[in-house]
């Protein structure tokens, strides 16, 4: 391993889980094998200037992110311009990207695949300017993700309990205009997403198709709400209702909606939009993965 200096960047509420533990073995296991270990704890504000300002004046040669999946997007977003590897940590709420792929469960292994050499180079979205590793959308998903971040109540749970009201007060079906480099069409439906990689964080296989690093991504059109058509995605079943999901490739499209629509990049709430433009930049992101 030719680095020396790697900087821990932790997000003190993700996953509403406490993260002294995590930062602690780091610091040994890191300490251990020669490294210099540095921290930066993030406070929600401006962190991205700061992370590259922690990198340059330390000379950092790889990160390691203690997050979800909003942390590693702005981890991403912050060293995108530098020649650098990302290891991640899981410690969200759904860890979309670390379940995508087959990242350990135990931290002492996750350590291992962070600071290991096997990478991918992970293509990134790039909608209306903001990047996106993993999956966006726009409609009722990003209507529950507003939905819990109004509420007061952080983790798995708090989306548990907003998905019931989510579900009542959703303003679907949504009307879309897609263009892509093939082709124009009217959609409509509840959910409209743009798939990076295959799966939620719940573990939906929504994309069964999609390849990280092929320079193409997935417009994916869920017409309905079907609960047994859910319950196939959880069970990585492949071969789902066109009733239900149709997929499109592209390499760049533009969205119109008829209404302003709740959007979503990562498990991150933007705010309602009525066009969004998507780009894919190939193979952007060296991510350290088992
Ligand atoms: N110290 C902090 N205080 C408040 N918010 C923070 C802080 N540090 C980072 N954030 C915010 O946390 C969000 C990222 O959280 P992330 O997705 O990594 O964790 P998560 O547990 O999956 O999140 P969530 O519980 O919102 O789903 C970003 O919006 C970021 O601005």
């Amino acid at each position: 391993m030719n680095f020396k200096e790697v900087l821990l960047i932790v997000n003190p509420i993700a996953g509403n889980t406490d993260k002294k533990k995590i930062i602690s073995r780091v610091k040994t296991y890191l300490e251990n094998e020669n490294f210099n270990f540095h921290l930066y704890t993030t406070t929600g504000e401006e962190d991205v200037p700061k992370i590259q300002s922690e990198i340059k004046d330390n000379k950092i040669d790889r990160v390691l992110v203690a997050g979800g999946d909003g942390t590693i997007n702005l981890v991403a977003e912050a060293i995108k311009e530098f020649d650098m590897s990302m290891g991640i940590l899981p410690a969200g709420s759904a860890n979309g990207l670390a379940v995508n792929f087959d990242i350990p469960e135990v931290l002492d292994e996750q350590l291992k695949v962070a600071m290991g050499d096997n990478f991918i180079d992970l293509d990134l979205l790039c909608l209306n300017d903001i990047i996106c590793l993993h999956m966006s959308d726009l409609g009722i998903n990003a209507e529950l993700i507003r939905n819990y971040e109004n509420s007061s109540i952080r983790g798995k749970f708090g989306y548990l309990i907003q998905s019931i009201p989510t579900l009542i007060q959703s303003e679907y079906p949504f009307h879309f205009i897609i263009e892509t480099e093939n082709e124009t069409r009217d959609a409509s439906g509840v959910l409209l997403g743009f798939a990076n990689l295959n799966k939620y964080g719940t573990g939906a296989n929504v994309n069964p198709k999609g390849k990280p690093d092929d320079g193409i991504f997935e417009i994916l059109i869920f017409k309905k709400l079907s609960l047994g058509e859910i319950l196939k995605t959880l069970k990585n079943e492949t071969d789902l209702d066109p009733d239900f999901v149709e997929i499109i490739q592209a390499k760049e499209a533009r969205i119109n909606c008829k209404k302003p629509v709740s959007f979503q990049i990562d498990g991150e709430y933007i705010g309602k939009e009525t066009e969004i433009e998507i780009k894919i930049l190939p193979e952007k992101l060296k991510l350290a993965v088992p």
